[in-house]
């Protein structure tokens, strides 16, 4: 049974990034850049007020100042700035030619329509130099970034109204179980509801991706063959729940081997997660996920999300860190990485929350993070650290 890291790895070195396509500025939220964005003039790109006040020279600071004009934002200076002249200017206008210092309006004393006085002499400059954030051709945002809401204002910065992007994947969801209902529905007493898909769903949603939901398949060879050979043929990616460990009725890596589909992954040395098949047949992907809910969730966090964002150009990487455990924690068997639900407190340290294994959905849903307990490790001290993935 492969462990986690060398699973990730060979599943994302079969990721064959997608094909680029262009977007306008306003829909590139949680796309990926396929090309990097330079600045085309510097930022900013003239000598700029930061404060609504006057511009002097800063060696004029303690005489009284003749007002030559009035520069507002979206204003070209009409006049340099001599030996004891000022401009009144606002936030974000130009600072005229000559001045080097401008002094806020609380720190003026207007002496009459004319004059002015600096009541501060210690002011700040109070300017934004031409160029200080970048400068023109500088690389704001390499290939590969993925655009969240603070890279936007770079683009538009850049004037860039459309941006090249990687084609998202697309991506169809199947859950299989004879024993399924779907939410809307009361289940008999040897039923449960699909409770995976709209799950699953919303975590594509979290990579931008709206997913296909094809809904539930019984545990039926000839219906498995008949729906995944069409949702694969139309999708990118599928993602199937259940069905995947040894069971009689565990039918889905026969299902994908008789589709001509390559199992490239076949079990993790995870916990929960374990049973998960990876297939692959050309350019076509298939993740059999864990029927139990915790275990397609976490399943989902640790391989199929890293692997379509490389197949979006973008090599994901889970926000992580090292924390120090609140109590002491053990378990009976170590053979597996455990990724465990638990809150961060106030003082930064990892709080386990109770959790009785795969099936236990509200166990996770209070939690902030997944904490690890490596293989090979049965306890851990209060203050132990632990690898922390934010979730
Ligand atoms: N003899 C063995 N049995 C099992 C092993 C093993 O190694 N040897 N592994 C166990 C582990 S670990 C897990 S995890 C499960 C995984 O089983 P499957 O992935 O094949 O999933 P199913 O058997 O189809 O379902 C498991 C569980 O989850 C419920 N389920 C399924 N689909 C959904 C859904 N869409 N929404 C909500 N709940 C779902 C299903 O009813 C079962 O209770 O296998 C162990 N067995
Ligand atoms: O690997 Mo399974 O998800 O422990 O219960």
């Amino acid at each position: 049974m492969r462990k986690y890291k060398d699973a990730l790895q060979i599943i994302i070195d079969q990721a064959e990034t997608l094909p680029s396509e262009s977007v306008s500025l306003m829909h590139a939220y949680h796309r990926v850049l396929a090309e990097g964005v330079c600045i085309d003039m510097d930022m900013p790109p003239f000598n700029k007020s930061a404060m609504d006040g006057y511009a002097c020279r800063k060696k004029d600071l303690n005489n009284t100042l003749t007002l030559v004009e009035t520069i507002y934002a979206g204003k070209k200076p009409e006049y340099n700035i001599g030996e004891n002249q000022c401009a009144k200017i606002m936030t974000g206008a130009v600072v005229p030619d000559g001045a080097d210092c401008v002094f806020m309006i609380e720190d003026a004393e207007v002496i009459d329509e004319n004059h002015v006085r600096c009541t501060n002499i210690h002011t700040k400059s109070n300017i934004s130099l031409r160029g200080e954030d970048a400068q023109s051709g500088d690389l704001l945002l390499p290939a590969s970034t993925m655009l969240e809401a603070r890279h936007m204002p770079l683009l538009a910065m850049a004037g860039k109204s459309t941006v090249q992007v990687y084609r998202q994947p697309q991506v169809a969801i199947i859950a299989s179980g004879t024993e399924l209902v779907e939410p809307h529905e009361t289940p008999m007493p040897f039923q449960i509801r699909n409770s995976n898909s709209s799950q699953l769903l919303a975590q594509l949603q979290q990579l931008n991706i709206n997913g296909h939901y094809k809904g539930i398949i019984k545990d039926d060879g000839t219906q498995l063959i008949e729906q995944i050979s069409i949702a694969l043929q139309e999708n990118d990616v599928l993602i199937l729940t259940g069905g995947v460990s040894v069971g009689e009725y565990d039918l889905i890596p026969d299902t994908l081997q008789n589709l001509g589909y390559e199992i490239i992954v076949y079990k993790t040395a995870i916990q929960p997660g374990k049973p998960m098949v990876f297939a692959k047949k050309g350019k076509s992907y298939c993740f059999g996920l864990s029927g139990n809910p915790v275990s397609s969730f976490i399943q989902f966090e640790l391989y199929t999300r890293p692997f379509l964002s490389a197949l979006m150009g973008h090599p994901y990487k889970p926000k992580e860190l090292m924390l120090p455990l609140n109590t002491d924690f053990s378990r009976k068997k170590d053979a597996r990485l455990l990724f465990a639900p638990a809150i961060i407190n106030e003082s930064s340290e990892v709080v386990p929350l109770e959790f009785h294994g795969s099936a236990h959905i509200n166990g996770l849903s209070n939690a902030q993070v997944l904490f690890e307990i490596p293989i090979g490790v049965k306890e851990l001290k209060n203050g132990d650290l632990v690898n922390v993935r934010c979730l």
